[in-house]
């Protein structure tokens, strides 16, 4: 294939980041994979990153400094208020690339890679038990964001990035805007489809337009609408234009709001007090009162419910979309050096020879570790975590007679061993089946899972 001259190649040595392949392209950006060089991974940087590079040679002074501010805002709000609710920045800096006149002086930040995002889950449909979490998870990111005196300013589906283990991260804070009292300015930017009314109405100053937390709010109304009903906005219209024009139709009082019947009446409250029609009324929906809510209504729905396993099906459906979605690549590492100390250190083995070389990690070699040892090792239970051939985890007790597993080999065993997961990971331990190990620390026996 020819290299385009505006892309870096796989393997170049950007900073101290080796770069790997391409994983989405922004309007003023291209973002690509990159795993640290050999000079300098370790324990205290992260096997694979997302590097955002940010060209500026070429452009117009104005579109130049658009871009640097734009990064200065990311790097800034990195810096002040990180949070697991947004995506972590790991560093920034100039890339030095002589051998290339486009992409030299290009800034790069260095950010946790996600996943996919949340418009990629739409496509592929969200799955009925995770729709709740993904919007309590975006409100806690936004109540963080707001308490920190700032307004996301383009929060949108393509926005909200999904970590491996489920987890939601806001991302994308080029138009980010620190507030100054009520509101902020910021450019009039934006993405046309999660503007509130009075965005296609308010008066470009000299600093832009004027910016508040209820813009964030509006976009977090729509959110709910396109997770509920398939992708479909609460505004008709071809276009985003045509949207635009109904969403003022109805800001002005001229239409009302039609919501699709598929979403339930819960979340149609919600989003109907996002999706108030003025700053002014939606002003009072606060992320932390929504928030509240949330909490209140999961309360409520809980104790309703009568299937004790929602969230080992959560967990598992999330695995199934993840799976389909992102083959179950997953990045080395993922079991977690814990907090606690290890009770045994089990390196994973493949028996298949071919999956024995680590330098690839074809997800095709990747293993899966379950959710219940007594359950047939499918799909449909295992976590999203993947390991290797080689890689180390960390065992706290084991299982003698799970659900027999054969490894290519024809070695037989009933044993599993409950392996930590990252932090925040969910469920926080899963299994690995002993005949992917050859390893046998003396552990305690677990408790029965099916007790658990
Ligand atoms: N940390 C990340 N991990 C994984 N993928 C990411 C990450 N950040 C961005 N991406 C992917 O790259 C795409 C482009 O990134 P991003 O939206 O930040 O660029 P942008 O130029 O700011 O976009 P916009 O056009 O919205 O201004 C995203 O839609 C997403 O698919």
């Amino acid at each position: 294939m020819e290299e385009s001259a505006d892309l870096l190649p796989g393997g170049y040595l950007a900073g101290e980041w080796v770069v790997g392949e391409l994983i989405g392209v922004g309007g003023w950006s291209t973002v690509y994979a990159a795993r640290p060089s050999g000079r300098t991974a370790g324990p205290d940087r992260p096997p694979e990153v997302a590097l955002k590079v940010m060209p500026t040679a070429g452009l117009a002074p104005r579109q130049a400094s658009r871009i640097v501010e734009s990064a200065h805002r990311e790097v800034e709000l990195g810096r002040r208020t990180g949070h697991p609710r947004l995506i972590g920045l790991i560093e920034s800096f100039v890339l030095s690339a002589p051998d290339r006149p486009s992409l030299d002086g290009a800034i790069v930040l260095v950010m946790e890679r996600a996943a996919l995002t949340l418009r990629e889950l739409l496509d592929s449909g969200v799955p009925e038990a995770d729709r709740g979490r993904l919007i309590e998870g975006i409100c806690e990111g936004l109540a963080h964001l707001h308490r920190s005196g700032w307004v996301h300013a383009d929060l949108k589906p393509e926005n909200v990035l999904l970590g491996r283990d489920g987890s939601v991260k806001l991302s994308d804070f080029g138009l980010a805007t620190e507030l100054t009292g009520t509101h902020g300015y910021a450019q009039p930017l934006g993405t046309l489809d999660y503007l509130p009314p009075e965005r296609w109405t308010a008066p470009l100053g000299a600093q832009g337009v004027q910016v508040r937390p209820s813009n964030d709010i509006w976009a977090l109304g729509i959110i709910i609408h396109e997770v509920f009903a398939s992708g479909a906005s609460p505004f008709a219209g071809a276009t985003p234009m045509a949207r635009g024009a109904a969403v003022q139709e109805y800001g002005e009082g001229r239409a009302p709001l039609r919501m699709d019947h598929a979403v339930p009446p819960f979340w149609r409250d919600l989003a109907a007090d996002c999706l108030a029609p003025t700053h002014e009324a939606r002003a009072e929906h606060t992320a932390d009162s929504l928030l509240d809510r949330i909490a209140a209504g999961r309360a409520t729905r809980s104790r309703r419910s009568t299937w004790p396993h929602g969230g080992r099906a959560r967990a598992v459906l999330l695995t199934l979309v993840l799976c389909a979605t992102t083959g179950a690549a997953l990045s080395s590492g993922a079991p977690r050096k814990d907090a606690l100390p290890p009770v045994g250190a089990l390196t994973v083995f493949n028996a298949d020879r071919s999956c024995q070389d680590r330098s690839g990690r074809d997800p095709q070699c990747s293993l899966g570790l379950a959710i219940d040892p007594t359950r047939p090792y499918t799909p449909a239970n295992v976590v999203p975590t993947r390991v290797w051939h080689g890689d180390v985890v960390t065992a706290e007790c084991q299982l003698p007679d799970g659900l027999p597993i054969v490894d290519e080999d024809g070695l037989r065993s009933t044993r599993w061993f409950r392996v930590r997961l990252l932090s925040g990971s969910e469920p926080s331990a899963a299994w690995l089946p002993a005949v992917r190990t050859k390893d046998r620390p003396p552990l305690p026996n677990c408790p029965d899972p099916a007790a658990s």
